[in-house]
């Protein structure tokens, strides 16, 4: 089950809807296209709601988190914003490894052996959290949460719970842009 902090006049929602809803069309790297979509870079570079978004983001972590993960591209931003608040080190996930210089695909803090919780935008069929933990759990990691701003309310919760993950969302679905005060 998904759980998120209180936040009784849902000033965040209609913060992020206000800055981070863009129309579409955008096309999904499945081929769906949504007709609007959350842009994490609009948060990502919005100093003040990339803080406010972090500062949620780490009261959902674990207390046994010893290292955040995020897959490229815009959990990179959440992650390390996180990481300033919570002085957790980060692993950066590269979608491939790089093909020169390290020819690595983890970069950053080494998270074998260690508890490591995934930061990431968008929850959508899960897929791409799984892949994420499934390398994780490659190297040796222990992976048992992600934690995401936005829930679409498909089907991820139930992917990753079935691979042993709890996925934590700020919000989830309905939220437009005309919602935004
Ligand atoms: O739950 P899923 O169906 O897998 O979809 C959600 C994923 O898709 C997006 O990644 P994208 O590859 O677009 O990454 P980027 O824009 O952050 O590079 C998003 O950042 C999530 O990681
Ligand atoms: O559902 C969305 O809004 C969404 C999905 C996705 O994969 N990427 C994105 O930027 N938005």
């Amino acid at each position: 089950m998904s759980t998120r902090p209180p936040d009784p006049q849902g000033s965040y929602r209609a913060r992020l809807a206000q800055a981070a809803y863009r129309p579409g069309p955008y096309q999904l790297s499945d081929g769906t296209v949504l007709p609007h979509y959350f842009d994490p870079f609009l948060l990502t570079s919005d100093p003040q709601l990339l803080r406010l978004t972090a500062n949620r983001m780490a009261a959902l972590l674990p207390s046994d988190t010893q290292v955040l993960a995020a897959p490229v591209l815009a959990a990179v931003a959440l992650a390390t914003a996180v990481s300033t608040l919570t002085d957790l080190p980060v692993s950066y996930i590269r979608s491939q490894p790089k093909a020169y210089g390290s020819r690595r695909q983890l970069e950053g803090a080494d998270p074998v052996g260690r508890y490591v919780a995934i930061i990431d935008d968008t929850l959508r069929s899960g897929r791409s959290l799984l892949h994420t933990a499934q390398l994780l759990r490659g190297v040796g990691a222990q992976v048992h949460t992600a934690v995401c701003v936005l829930d679409r309310g498909l089907d991820g919760l139930r992917l990753l719970a079935a691979a042993g993950i709890t996925v934590h969302a700020l919000i989830d679905e309905p939220i437009l842009p005309q919602q935004a005060p």
